[in-house]
């Protein structure tokens, strides 16, 4: 026979889940947090003895205001006026511990995120390519423009309240009960009531928060999808679509948001109301207790002066949960960015190699972007120091992930890849990364000028060499004809300029980079036949003593190379020179054979 659960043991079980995610996001909260909170402990230190400050002219107010009330009902009007330049230094003092208080809380807190987003950025920069493949440049977005500023309910004056309101009640309550505990202790009568509604608006309003994070997550990565893909709405005319979907999550944003003012409106209503309530019950009590002349009328004012401060640590402690609770999903967030292992602990910099060539070996080298799908299968190559090896096959045999494999993005399962008879795992990304020069099919252009674009290839170029590689890449006559020459700014994704332009400008990097290693992927695809031409000589002008690969689909240009790799489903089928391979009837030759026929039927 099955029992239904009772609503208290659900309640129970909720409340026991609900307290072991709060200590699991204190416990990441701290791991975060506390290297930063340590970094800025002055600001915080300064903002903690605030507190007392604040507390000591809280407690000298409520007294002065007593003590002011009953020499004005005592017609001790000298004595009142002896006291008002004490009103008029606590005012001062109150203004001045309000000023402090900001600009301590701007360092605690506004410094503290500034280190968290330098923080995050860095860690982006030192993921393994793995990690930042998988992740949408709108998520990445998202962690700055969104969850940074969600943990400011964790830190600055807020984690400072912490200590703070449970100090100002307990110092005013005992004030209070001095005057008259019957008083004191009807006051706190509904702390109770404001603490488990404060309990339950705080779970709430997380759920909320989550929710709009997750939802600003997906409305940004569908605008960096949009933005970036405008040509392919244009030419599929799916603006309409696009912008109907748009809305629809903007919809959904601002239901949560409703929500969100809704929850934090019933809360704040029933804050006033609770406060209103305590300080009506106080008043008709303390008048009670003049009437019956058990406290004097200034006693009454110095205490419902007090019964604010009351009120407000009680309901600003629920306030703080509520934000504790907000910051929850936003800290979660960012944790599981920052706690995935980087691939170095120091930003890669440029290294200059001192070689001119280095041999590269693949022995037995298996991998796989996940465990269950192999793409490469026991992959051993060996090129010697200044060799150039083109890499041919169909779509999809692994050409691409070979350059992965070397450049170090990726870690082969087995096997092991060495540069210059070195282990690639034994060096650092930026000594590896600096003696390759790439040059892929899709090149990233950089907001900024041409030759901001070409000097990111190494530091210390100079113009001479810089107007050289243009020349040898055949661009320097276009950038001259460009009304800025050098100066001509690149769109945001190099737009405005043609698939070959920017090919060239990644050839031209390729050139200034002076590495001993040289990836080309199809580098000469998106040229014009004679700038092909032309390309083609500086390309293998550079090639030059270098250790070459080459990608190539087009099998003219691998006609020179020192030996062909035949790749097919992650495997190499078959090796050699061309003039060896087309004597053989094997898939080099098919290929070939493939290709004269493409090209006479196009013809
Ligand atoms: N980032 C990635 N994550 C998961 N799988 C990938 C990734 N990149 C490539 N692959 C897969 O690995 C296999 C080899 O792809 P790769 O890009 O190396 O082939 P390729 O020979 O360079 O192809 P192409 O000539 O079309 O560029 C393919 O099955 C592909 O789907």
């Amino acid at each position: 026979m099955t029992r239904n659960p009772s609503a208290v043991r659900v309640l129970l079980g909720a409340l026991r889940d609900q307290w072991r995610s709060t200590l699991q996001a204190a416990s990441i909260g701290r791991r975060l947090l506390a290297p930063l909170l340590i970094r800025h402990w002055r600001a915080h230190a300064g903002l903690l003895v605030l507190v007392f400050v604040e507390i000591a002219l809280t407690l000298v107010t409520a007294w002065l205001m007593g003590a002011m009330t009953d020499a004005a009902v005592g017609k001790r009007f000298e004595e009142l006026l002896g006291m008002i330049p004490w009103a008029v230094g606590i005012v001062a003092l109150n203004i001045a511990a309000g000023y402090i208080g900001i600009h301590l809380q701007l360092r605690a807190s506004d410094r503290l995120m500034r280190d968290m987003r330098e923080q995050l950025l860095r860690h982006i920069l030192l993921l393994p390519p793995r990690y930042t493949d998988q992740s949408r440049a709108g998520t990445l977005l998202t962690h700055f423009n969104q969850d940074i500023y969600g943990i400011e309910g964790m830190i600055g004056s807020n984690l400072i309240q912490i200590l703070r309101f449970p100090i100002i009640f307990a110092a005013v309550l005992i004030y209070m009960a001095q005057i008259h505990w019957a008083l004191a202790v009807v006051s706190i009568a509904a702390a109770p009531l404001v603490a488990v509604v404060g309990g339950t608006f705080g779970l709430l309003l997380k759920r909320n928060s989550r929710a709009t994070y997750d939802q600003v997550e997906r409305m940004n990565v569908f605008l960096s999808e949009i933005i970036h893909g405008l040509s392919v709405i244009r030419s599929f005319t799916l603006e309409k679509q696009s912008y109907d979907r748009y809305t629809a999550q903007s919809e959904r944003l601002y239901g949560l948001a409703l929500q969100e003012t809704r929850l934090r409106g019933i809360y704040s209503a029933f804050g006033q109301v609770a406060g209103s309530g305590i300080f009506l019950f106080s008043l008709c009590f303390g008048a009670y207790l003049v009437s019956t002349a058990q406290i004097t009328v200034g006693s009454m004012v110095a205490f419902l002066n007090l019964t604010g401060h009351l009120i407000y640590p009680l309901t600003g402690m629920a306030g703080l949960w509520i934000g504790f609770q907000n910051s929850i999903p936003a800290l979660e967030r960012l944790a599981a960015v920052l706690d995935q292992p980087t691939e170095s602990t120091r930003l890669s910099e440029y290294t200059p190699s001192e070689a001119h060539g280095l041999p590269v070996r693949f022995e037995d080298v298996c991998f796989g972007y996940d465990d269950e799908h192999r793409v490469i299968h026991h992959i051993g190559l060996h090129i010697e120091a200044g060799q150039t090896v083109a890499i041919v096959g169909p779509s999809g045999a692994g050409k691409s992930t070979l350059f992965a494999l070397l450049q170090g993005l990726y870690r082969p399962q087995y096997g092991e890849i060495t540069v210059g008879n070195i282990p690639i795992d034994r060096l650092s990304p930026a000594e590896l990364r600096s003696s390759i020069a790439v040059v892929s099919q899709d090149t990233f252009l950089f907001a900024g000028t041409i030759r901001d674009n070409l000097l990111l290839a190494r530091p210390g170029v100079t113009e001479a060499e810089m107007v050289a590689a243009a020349r040898a890449a055949s661009l320097h006559d276009f950038i001259m004809e460009q009304p800025e020459g050098y100066e001509t700014k690149v769109g945001e994704r190099g737009i405005g300029l043609s698939g070959g332009q920017r090919q060239r400008i990644a050839i031209v990097r390729a050139i200034l980079k002076d590495a001993p290693i040289l990836l080309l992927d199809e580098a000469t695809s998106a040229l014009d036949s004679e700038t092909e031409h032309e390309v083609q000589q500086a390309l293998e002008q550079l090639q030059l003593g270098r250790t070459t690969i080459v990608i190539a689909h087009r099998l003219s240009t691998v006609i020179h190379a020192d030996r062909i790799i035949v790749m097919q489903e992650g495997r190499i089928v078959e090796a050699g020179r061309h003039d060896e391979l087309v004597q053989q009837s094997g898939p080099y030759q098919r290929l070939l054979q493939r290709q004269l026929i493409e090209q006479s039927t196009s013809a």
